[in-house]
């Protein structure tokens, strides 16, 4: 399509040729007359390139086409040599320029083809010579022809050019959000996972600073989560990002450019707009101007983003839900008994890996829910589960059994961890005064009391461990209880 002027110039100056040629032999219309079906051929090309599936495809073919017409006419013109020169080079430069060497060869081909064919139908006539003024014509068209073609390679030149800037930043945005999808499955918590998103898009996008702010829904003014990367944002800054962000809490569909004063920078704002349950989201951007690329890019970003963490915000809640005790917030029974297994294993596999397990159980807790209900019985548990929080180590797993009975495992230590531990609840727990708030609203003082049973895979073999545990539990239980009848 780009070539249909210079196309129309050549055969429209070439017609040009033929009239005068015409004129000066005297041949009259049986020259000319043939020749107007040569000014057909630019609207014939045209529109088949224009129809045609593949329309570059068919511009080449179109060319080729026009190096077997332009040897035909060049025969007719009885090769007329500045002619037959600058229309030939003509031919055979488009044809290399668009298919390489091979095509100008076929171009070759088919351009001596046409004029042998129709020196040999009609009889070869030589006429190098005409005019002064008929070379004149004819060099001052090959020159107007030839910037003509140098002009659509320029345009064609910036084209390839634009594409080349356009598809190395859709590179760049594609690979953004790969790495957003990798970042967002590894990170353990929203925190890691906004923190490690915006670095990452930092560091695709220098040029450009990223910040997310997550507000609760129902009140904005809360930021529950916040990343920056890239932004000279102080905490006050960040402050009073987050209460302009609240003011714009309506649902927004597009980016909208932020007051700089607020910050002293020129910032955009794209929201996840409903795309997450519980927050209303926001992702920052400081870029020196929005155009519609950075907007396509941003709403992007802000898909992956609010679907990343919206996933990750179920996935937290229900690995919640499936490991956790609802009360006290401790492990519950099933990711204890899952943990024990593992260490079961663990022994048989190497079996110098010892475990151990305590258990502790809350002597007396029916007869507080007898006595001041179950809210004071709620409490009671949840008071103890947090006092023994405070007293296991990080890699202890310390979980709810059953309704008054906790247990701890020690994955990779032996009876003498279980007992330190023993140790530090009898004397920091026991006798201790708690106190709670009954259903009536009364407070009442309670006295800590526990019975505990430690058990190690030095001892018996590792599936007994717990039932060892629970046994030893049970006789200190017995014996509190005998002591207390005795006292
Ligand atoms: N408030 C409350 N009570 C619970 C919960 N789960 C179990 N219980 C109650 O805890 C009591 C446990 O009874 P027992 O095993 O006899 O406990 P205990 O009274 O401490 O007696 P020993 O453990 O034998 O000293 C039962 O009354 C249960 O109904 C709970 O989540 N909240």
């Amino acid at each position: 399509m780009a070539t249909l002027a210079p196309r129309a110039f050549a055969f429209c100056h070439t017609f040009g040729l033929t009239v005068w040629i015409a004129l000066v032999e005297g041949s009259g219309w049986s020259l000319i007359l043939p020749g107007l079906l040569l000014l057909l051929w630019p609207g014939v090309a045209y529109v088949h390139a224009a129809r045609a599936q593949h329309s570059k495809h068919a511009e080449f073919k179109n060319l080729l086409l026009d190096s077997l017409l332009f040897g035909i006419w060049c025969s007719v013109l009885d090769f007329y040599v500045l002619a037959t020169l600058s229309i030939g080079l003509a031919c055979f430069m488009n044809n290399m320029v668009v298919g390489g060497p091979h095509r100008m060869l076929a171009s070759m081909a088919l351009f001596a083809g046409g004029a042998l064919g129709w020196g040999i139908l009609t009889g070869f006539a030589f006429r190098p010579y005409v005019s002064a003024g008929l070379d004149i014509y004819q060099g001052a068209g090959a020159v107007v022809y030839f910037l003509a073609i140098a002009r659509v390679m320029y345009g064609q030149n910036r084209q390839i050019g634009r594409s080349i800037v356009e598809i190395k930043f859709q590179n760049r945005v594609f690979h953004a959000l790969l790495d957003l999808g990798v970042v967002a499955n590894r990170a353990s918590n929203i925190h890691t996972l906004l923190d490690d998103s915006l670095k990452h898009l930092h560091a695709d996008f220098p040029e450009y600073g990223f910040a997310v702010f997550l507000q609760e829904c129902q009140r904005p003014e809360v930021t529950r989560y916040a990343a920056v990367a890239g932004l000279r944002l102080d905490p006050d800054d960040e402050h009073r990002l987050c209460r302009l962000l609240a003011t714009l809490h309506e649902p927004h569909a597009s980016t909208v450019k932020l007051s700089e004063k607020a910050v002293g920078e020129q910032l955009y704002a794209t929201p996840m707009a409903g795309r997450l349950s519980m927050y209303e989201g926001w992702l920052i951007v400081r870029a020196p101007k929005l155009d519609a690329a950075l907007e396509r890019m941003l709403t992007l970003f802000v898909d992956q983003l609010a679907a990343a963490t919206e996933n990750k915000l179920l996935h937290l809640a229900l690995k919640k839900t499936a490991e956790r005790d609802g009360l006290t917030g401790l492990y519950n029974r099933g990711f204890f008994e899952s943990a024990l297994q593992l260490s079961i294993q663990g022994k048989t596999q190497s079996p110098g890996l010892d475990f151990a397990v305590l258990m502790i159980d809350v002597d007396g807790l029916k007869e507080v829910n007898d006595r001041h209900g179950h809210v004071a019985g709620d409490q009671l548990i949840t008071s103890v589960a947090e006092r023994l929080q405070m007293h296991c180590r990080a890699s202890d797993i310390l979980a709810r059994y059953g309704g008054d009975e906790f247990v701890v495992l020690f994955p990779s230590a032996g009876l003498s961890a279980a007992n330190r531990l023993a140790g530090l609840v009898r004397t920091h727990m026991e006798d201790q005064r708690c106190l709670i708030t009954t259903a009536h609203g009364e407070r009442v003082t309670l006295t800590l009391r526990m019975s505990l049973g430690c058990a190690s895979s030095t001892e018996t073999p590792a599936q007994e461990v717990l039932t060892l545990a629970d046994e030893r539990m049970y006789d200190d239980k017995t014996q509190r209880r005998k002591q207390r009848a005795l006292g």
